[in-house]
């Protein structure tokens, strides 16, 4: 796939992003937000990741006006609660003990942003997440490992982490962290990438 504007960028620090964005043939820049994330009170799931990832997008959108900017945001949620990513070991284990045995949603957030044009595009996608039961020792393990620390809810479903799930009912890279067909669905409605085949390697689909 290639871009047919000057330049695609994605608004994030998360290797994982960047990687799904990769794995799919686009061809962008990083460039992550500054966005002060604490500043934005949770609400209901779905509207919190967007409002997040449309801030994220629109803080670098603002400095690259000419280009289409994709910003995102992923949380876990379990009954009322909204999990982000733990702060500490205590935290971390206090997750993951919430988890074992249960289901959870995984929502992430996508925003696509192009200040010349005055485009937003934003959604958010929902897979649901079936934990097994797990037992102290593989809990002190898994922290152990430093895993869980920059991760929604403590854990990475492409890591180590992938013992502790028995299923999934969705996208699996929504849960990674970017949901990468509705996120290259959108790309080619709004006309930001095409199918291309002038470098084998950009070829995606
Ligand atoms: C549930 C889950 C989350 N995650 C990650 C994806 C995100 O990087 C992170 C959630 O934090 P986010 O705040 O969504 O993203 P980020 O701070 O890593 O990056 P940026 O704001 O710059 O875009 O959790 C996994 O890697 N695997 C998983 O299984």
């Amino acid at each position: 796939m290639q871009a047919t504007t000057p330049q695609l960028i994605l608004a994030s620090q998360s290797p994982r992003r960047r990687y799904l964005l990769e794995q799919a043939g686009l061809t962008f820049q990083v460039i992550p937000s500054s966005f002060d994330e604490d500043s934005v009170r949770p609400k209901n799931p779905s509207e919190y990741v967007k409002t997040l990832a449309t801030a994220k997008a629109d803080e670098v959108a603002s400095r690259y006006p000419g280009s289409w900017v994709i910003g995102a945001d992923t949380i876990v949620t379990i009954d009322d609660s909204i999990l982000g990513k733990p702060a500490d070991a205590r935290q971390a284990r206090e997750m993951l003990v919430r988890l074992s045995g249960q289901s959870h949603f995984v929502y992430t957030g996508y925003a696509i942003v192009c200040k010349q044009t005055n485009s937003c595009h934003c959604e958010a996608v929902q897979t649901r997440v079936q934990f097994k039961a797990l037992s102290d020792a593989e809990i002190d393990w898994y922290i152990e490992s430093g895993e869980p620390f920059d991760k929604a809810g403590a854990y990475a479903i492409q890591g180590l982490g992938t013992f502790l799930v028995r299923s999934i009912d969705g996208s699996y890279t929504n849960v990674v962290g970017l949901p990468v067909c509705e996120v290259i669905e959108t790309l080619f409605k709004l006309g930001v990438v095409r199918l291309s085949h002038a470098n084998a390697k950009e070829v995606a689909v």
